[in-house]
């Protein structure tokens, strides 16, 4: 059975790679096979042996895991036209794809996964040097998680000057490798925190006042401000152990990793951006904040108190009416509850109003990114001032941090979620980042309370109390 595969494999290979020298022009090849049930850490873990460039994407509501190792194709963009001009990259690589993918099944194939810098510009700055200001990566090996099992794509760009038996040889070497079980993670007790650093919040707290004051005199009417925390480790973190606990613990979360020089943005986030299935578009608005009770009973006070508490509806109502403004550009039919919900984790509770539209034709997912992107729950209210007054204010760097990262494949169907809740690791280092929605009303103590637990997630499963 394995030879029959094999040898389809190589004659698939062999016609693409003709194909090529006879253009003389690269063309992307993608097969798509269904294969045994596979876990995908083990994939994620054995993928360091393949390739380091490695991404992981758990979905928050649905069984759905992407797992990607190296890169058939890498686009990279910067400035203002860097959706866009990605989209484009996309799905020009796309014109040259040779494809067998007979399962049509939403993120198989084609698919780029990446994710796209909180502004269109940076500079590399600490502790983000290795991170592009963008980068959707077609990975050579993808596995597909869902409720149907799982599914293995090679993407392989395929040039005419390569020696066709090379690539064989190596491919199959590699899908070997990936799908041979790992169990390390089981056994694996984790990094030992040997100290926690936070940056400036002295300072942090005044920026929050500062804030405060600014919005009272000026026209911005919200900015969220986020700080940083620093922590060392005993030894070099695992990042196939965080992912798996992180999915353990965080189960109402998008949990995500990307990989770029030996650093790891990893994360799991409660908050989607958008997503697309079809023509059909879900967005969601989550601000507003409060901790979880001990008890039940506590519990449901504290949900209660919040679902009335007016800074916290105004904070959670500037992100429905510009989420709703953005996407009635370009859809029908939106669908947006009139007063907000829960929205529960294991941690804390948001105030959540979800939405759901209608895409109208000749509009893409990323053209919704570009414009939701950042919503008043990570940027402020008007979106360009308060950015504005993000770069200039803010105790930290951004770079990736409340950002749209996610992917997006080769028919119409992705999904970006906002990385917050997450960290940057490198070796036996991490920063964490947490920020809040500050409006008129905002206490520079309160606030800082509330980022505490925002970051309590990262903590928990990087070796420090929860
Ligand atoms: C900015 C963050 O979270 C955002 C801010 C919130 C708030 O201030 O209430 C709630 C959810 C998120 O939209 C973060 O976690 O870093
Ligand atoms: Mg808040």
């Amino acid at each position: 059975m394995l030879q029959v595969k094999t040898f389809q494999t190589e004659d698939k290979l062999r016609n693409v790679h003709e194909e090529a020298r006879m253009n003389d022009e690269p063309l992307l090849m993608s097969i798509t096979e269904r294969i045994d049930p596979l876990d995908p850490f083990s994939f994620f873990e054995q993928g360091k042996q393949v390739d380091m460039h490695r991404h992981f994407w758990k979905s928050a509501e649905e069984d759905f895991t992407l797992v990607g190792i190296g890169s058939a194709v890498r686009i990279s963009k910067e400035g203002e036209g860097r959706f866009q001009e990605t989209e484009q990259e996309l799905f020009d690589w796309r014109k040259s794809v040779r494809q067998w993918n007979p399962y049509n099944k939403k993120g198989t194939g084609t698919v780029a996964l990446g994710g796209f810098g909180f502004r269109p510009e940076s500079g590399g700055e600490e502790p983000w040097q290795e991170f592009p200001n963008s980068s959707m990566t077609i990975p050579e090996f993808l596995l597909t998680n869902d409720a149907e099992g799982s599914f293995l794509t090679t993407n392989y760009l395929v040039s005419p000057e390569e020696d066709v038996e090379t690539i064989i040889c190596r491919m199959e070497e590699d899908k070997e490798r990936l799908q041979t079980s790992d169990s390390s993670g089981d056994t694996e007790t984790g990094v030992r925190l040997e100290k926690i650093e936070e940056v400036r919040p002295k300072e942090w707290k005044q920026s929050i006042a500062d804030a405060t004051a600014e919005l009272k005199a000026g026209t911005l009417s919200k900015v969220v401000l986020a700080r940083e925390v620093r922590l060392t480790f005993d030894s070099e973190a695992s990042i196939t152990k965080v992912l798996k606990d992180l999915s353990d613990m965080q189960n109402s979360s998008y949990v995500f990793a990307f990989e770029h020089g030996g650093s790891y943005f990893v994360g799991a986030t409660p908050e989607r951006l958008v997503k697309v299935e079809d023509d059909e578009l879900f967005s969601a608005c989550l601000a507003g904040t409060t901790k979880r009770g001990s008890s039940e009973e506590e519990d449901e006070t504290l949900g209660l108190a919040l679902l009335n508490d007016q800074k916290n509806r105004l904070e959670h109502d500037y992100v429905v009416q510009m989420i709703r403004g953005a996407v009635e550009n370009y859809s029908v039919n939106v669908e947006i509850p009139e007063a907000p919900s829960l929205y529960k984790l294991r941690n804390l509770q948001h105030l959540y109003t979800p939405v759901k539209a209608k895409l109208k034709e000749g509009y893409s997912l990323l053209d919704v990114v570009k414009d939701l992107h950042p919503t008043p729950a990570l940027g402020g209210l008007p979106q360009k001032e308060a950015v504005t007054y993000i770069s200039l204010h803010e105790v930290m760097n951004r770079g990736w941090y409340a950002s749209p990262v996610g992917w997006i494949d080769g028919g119409r169907n992705g999904e970006f979620a906002v990385a917050i809740r997450s960290a940057l690791i490198r070796g036996d280092k991490a920063s964490l980042f947490a920020g809040c929605g500050v409006v008129e009303d905002s206490k520079p103590e309160e606030e800082y309370e509330e980022t505490k637990v925002k970051l309590k997630p990262m903590l928990a499963v990087l070796g420090g109390e929860e």
